[in-house]
């Protein structure tokens, strides 16, 4: 069963393209990760599978219908990036607040137990600090015992405990037979958490495939070196030229620094280093005005630089 779907789904907001011609769907029991750099797309595609903005082109379903309709809604937990809560509120009162829009909510002591944040409980909103702020924030996604959730970038500003913690909440609902939609910019946070990655960028989706599958494309490694005439060599997925280096991409930078060696070309100045995931994902699509297909292993495909 489909819970989320957005169907070439395009959202502009005036001369920006937000979105463009995205598709991709959440089935039941999944735990999918939207991951992609600032700007990409994933909290405006978030946005209108809750159905707080509209496609300006295309679809999106959720439960199978409009994202707009609250009986629809009733079935969703959502935490968006930044959530305003009332500062003179305790945390408790706003618990009961949100639980009270739900037949069958989690009890709140259930609750607070289950994110961490019991002590809590009589502590007014206003004076939370903002990792505290967001575990509650995140804990009021789950009251409604939603069937699916869906998290804008829940545990940045989190340390790492709290981080932690709240992965094992967000497993815990995943092993009870919920549905979660969670977007990162963090790989570690998607590696923790997901079986699936949808990859976004510049408003497009650029991989929809195992986290296994994305992290070939994320290990590729930078070797830059200068050199006047490089022969072709193996394992090369991309090539740039920028003030006199060439930096060549690479899954195997090992094996490409034999190559070069043994090549007998003369080159200086060798440096290898990790190419960053924003990095990795812009370079790899700069020329190819289409979507990687990773179906085929895009670690392997050749790519024009
Ligand atoms: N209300 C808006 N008005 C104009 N442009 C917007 C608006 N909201 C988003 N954008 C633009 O749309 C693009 C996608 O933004 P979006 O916030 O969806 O990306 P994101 O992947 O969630 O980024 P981040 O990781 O930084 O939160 C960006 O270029 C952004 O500047």
């Amino acid at each position: 069963m489909i819970l989320a779907r957005a169907d070439r789904a395009t959202r502009r907001y005036g001369d920006v393209t937000a979105l463009n011609q995205v598709s991709f769907e959440v089935g039941a029991g999944e735990l999918v990760g939207l991951l992609g750099p600032n700007g990409a797309g994933k909290s405006t595609l978030l946005s209108l599978l809750v159905g707080v903005r509209r496609v300006t082109e295309g679809r999106v379903e959720l439960f199978g219908g409009d994202p707009r309709d609250p009986g629809r809604r009733q079935r969703l937990g959502v935490t968006p990036q930044e959530t305003g809560l009332p500062p003179t509120l305790r945390v408790g009162e706003v618990v009961d607040f949100v639980s009270a829009h739900y037949a069958n909510p989690i009890p709140r002591a259930e609750l607070l137990d289950q994110f961490g944040i019991t002590d809590l409980a009589r502590r007014q909103t206003g004076g939370l600090s903002g990792g505290q702020k967001r575990r509650l924030a995140i804990a009021l996604a789950f009251v409604g015992r939603p069937e699916l959730v869906i998290l804008d970038e829940p545990t940045t500003g989190l340390d790492v405990e709290a981080r932690h913690s709240l992965w094992a909440a967000i497993r815990a609902y995943h092993a009870d037979g919920g549905t979660v939609l969670l977007s990162s910019h963090y790989l570690e946070e998607i590696e923790a958490l997901a079986q699936r990655v949808v990859v976004l960028g510049q408003g497009r989706v650029l991989a929809d495939d195992t986290v296994a599958a994305i992290r070939d494309i994320v290990g590729v490694r930078r070797v830059s070196l200068t050199v006047a005439d490089l022969p072709p060599l193996p394992g090369v997925l991309g090539v740039e030229r920028t003030d006199g280096r060439t930096h060549l991409l690479t899954a195997d930078a090992d094996q490409l620094v034999r190559d070069l060696v043994t090549s007998n070309v003369p080159f200086s100045d060798l440096e290898i280093r990790p190419t960053s995931l924003e990095e990795a994902f812009l370079t790899l699509t700069t020329g190819a005005d289409r979507p990687v297909d990773t179906g085929s292993s895009a670690a392997t495909q050749p790519i024009t630089a």
